[in-house]
């Protein structure tokens, strides 16, 4: 028997705003409101915020996946709600830290790779997201842009620190200011993405990017990773410093051992993260 259409509108009334599933190693977060297009609500944001938990507590996650439902990534904040309470209200001083936005990773990076799988919208606060990721796929007819001044807003998502770090300066500065609309060509030759796939193909592109990531040695991905984080910024000098800690903790694990011997055995490394 086939579905009504008032039965599919119930079910996705009453689907999580987001949805985690783990895939071996790799954990999928799918941001699930379609019918508006995955902007972001409080009940989103409490699931990712526990989703990026469960990625830094569980050593047997390895890779991340950011993704929407639906063929959009994320319309950014959700304005008919904003429209019903103005998030300006709350902002009297000193009543809230926006310093911090963790379900937005602002203010917290993962310390296992994150990629995102974009199809579609990645706006205002989808594309704020984005820059709290490492490796970022997007199907051809993607959007991106941050265009919060066009509502008279501010991008808190933290892309006025970002995206200027990210992208050549002159077009973050554009990109920001004017709130236009950036198409995934475009958005690939700025380096704010990495692959353009045909549409439909960003998550099977972004779990091949995870499998490979994945099949490394765990203990050597996430210390490459936390020496990105710590040293971003820094003098060479001073970063070389910490490189040099984390990387030889690298060669003093069981790992850094398995893979040189799976080598000479002509053997794929079996690696246990220690
Ligand atoms: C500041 C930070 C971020 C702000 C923002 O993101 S502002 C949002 C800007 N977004 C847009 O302008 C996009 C609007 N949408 C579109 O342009 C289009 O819909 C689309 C291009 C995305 C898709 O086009 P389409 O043709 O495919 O589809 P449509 O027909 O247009 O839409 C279909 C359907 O979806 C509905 N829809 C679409 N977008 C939205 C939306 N954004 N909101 C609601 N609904 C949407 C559309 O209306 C249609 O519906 P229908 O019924 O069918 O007509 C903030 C980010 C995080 C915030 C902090 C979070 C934590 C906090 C908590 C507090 O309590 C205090 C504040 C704060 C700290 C908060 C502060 C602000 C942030 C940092």
């Amino acid at each position: 028997m086939s579905s009504t259409t008032s039965e599919i509108a119930d079910v996705a009334a009453s689907a999580p705003h987001c949805l985690v599933e783990k895939r071996g190693h790799v954990l999928i977060v799918t941001m699930n409101r379609p019918a508006a297009r995955n902007a972001l609500s409080s009940e989103m944001m409490a699931i990712m915020t526990e989703a990026w938990d469960q990625v830094d507590a569980d050593p047997d996650i390895r890779v991340a996946i950011l993704t929407g439902a639906g063929g959009t990534f994320c319309a950014g904040m959700d304005l008919k709600a904003m429209n019903k309470s103005a998030p300006g209200d709350k902002f009297v001083k000193g009543g809230m830290d926006l310093t911090k936005l963790p379900a937005l990773l602002k203010g917290r990076r993962l310390t296992k790779p994150l990629i995102a799988a974009v199809e579609g919208a990645a706006i205002a606060g989808g594309t704020e997201i984005l820059q709290g990721t490492d490796i970022r796929v997007a199907g051809e007819s993607a959007k991106f842009g941050v265009s919060e001044a066009r509502l008279g807003l501010f991008p808190l998502g933290g892309s006025a620190v970002r995206l200027v770090r990210q992208i050549p300066y002159t077009v973050a500065a554009e990109i920001l200011l004017t709130g236009r609309n950036v198409p995934a060509s475009e958005a690939k030759e700025l380096g704010l993405i990495g692959h353009v796939v045909p549409d439909g193909e960003a998550l099977t592109k972004a779990l091949e990017i995870a499998d490979a990531i994945a099949a490394n040695g765990p203990i050597a991905v996430q210390a490459i990773l936390k020496t990105i984080r710590v040293t971003e910024g820094m003098h060479e000098e001073d970063a070389f410093k910490i490189e040099a800690e984390i990387g030889a903790e690298v060669f003093r694990s069981a790992d850094a051992k398995e893979g040189p011997r799976s080598f000479a055995e002509k053997r794929t490394p079996v690696f246990e993260g220690r």
